[in-house]
């Protein structure tokens, strides 16, 4: 079995659990506090704009002229294509987009989250550890979005370009991704493998405190009241 297929299979109660925590709950039953989306745009575009960058940082530890093309062409999806999902988001809060992220904010939880990204990126030189820590950016909504879809039916659901969007457009791109996590984990050491291994899980619970902090309105102030 390839390398990252055994690392799907290991995080798939993890993808489970997110599925049933409120933040996704809410958005299928179509309820989900406004304050909640507001929350988490707030947070979220701010971690797309570094994420952004951090794609630019493996630039440097690639070889291959594909590949390069391929993160410019990630960058330009994380900076305008996948806007189109947090408008649909912003919609749904009645809150003009531009207005919500003014003001955006690193709470605790998604600014433990993107340092994962950076630790990785400057630690390590093969750029296979760090896309382990970003490769279940997409998989996570492709996985959370596919059980979405499959067991409910999102006509009239106003989250359902937002789930349309993640259930389509993540394929390529988890290819890319899966191929050169492989590629190195195959002649990588025990010990390599583990750190990719612990890199894809931190990222996988990663994600789902990111939708909880959402939930719960998250704030440094908020972990010590
Ligand atoms: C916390 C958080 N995690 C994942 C995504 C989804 N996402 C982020 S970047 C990207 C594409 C990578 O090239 C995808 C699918 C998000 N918006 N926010």
């Amino acid at each position: 079995m390839m390398f990252t297929q055994k690392l799907k299979e290991e995080v798939e109660p993890i993808i489970e659990s997110i599925y049933n925590d409120p933040f996704i709950q809410g958005m299928v039953r179509g309820d989900l506090s406004k304050e909640a989306v507001i929350h988490y745009l707030k947070a979220d575009h701010l971690y797309l704009n570094e994420f952004a960058k951090i794609y630019s940082l493996l630039i440097p530890k690639l070889d291959d002229k594909e590949g390069i093309k391929f993160l410019l062409e990630q960058i330009d999806f994380v900076m305008n294509g996948e806007v189109t999902a947090h408008y649909t988001l912003a919609d749904y809060a009645q809150v003009d987009y531009k207005t919500i992220i003014k003001d955006g904010e690193w709470y605790p939880t998604s600014d433990h989250y993107i340092k994962h990204m950076y630790f990785n990126a400057y630690r390590y030189s093969d750029a296979a550890f760090t896309i382990c820590a970003m490769a279940p950016c997409p998989y996570v909504y492709q996985q959370v979005a596919l059980k979405m879809k499959e067991r409910h039916n999102f006509n009239g659901n106003p989250f359902k370009d937002w789930v349309d969007f993640y259930a389509k457009e993540m394929k390529p791109l988890m290819e890319h991704l899966d191929g050169w996590v492989d590629e190195f984990a195959e002649q990588a050491s025990e010990t390599e493998r583990a750190i990719l291994t612990k890199n894809f899980k931190e990222s996988c619970i990663h994600e789902k405190r990111f939708f909880n902090m959402a939930y719960t309105q998250e704030t440094w102030e908020s972990v010590v009241e």
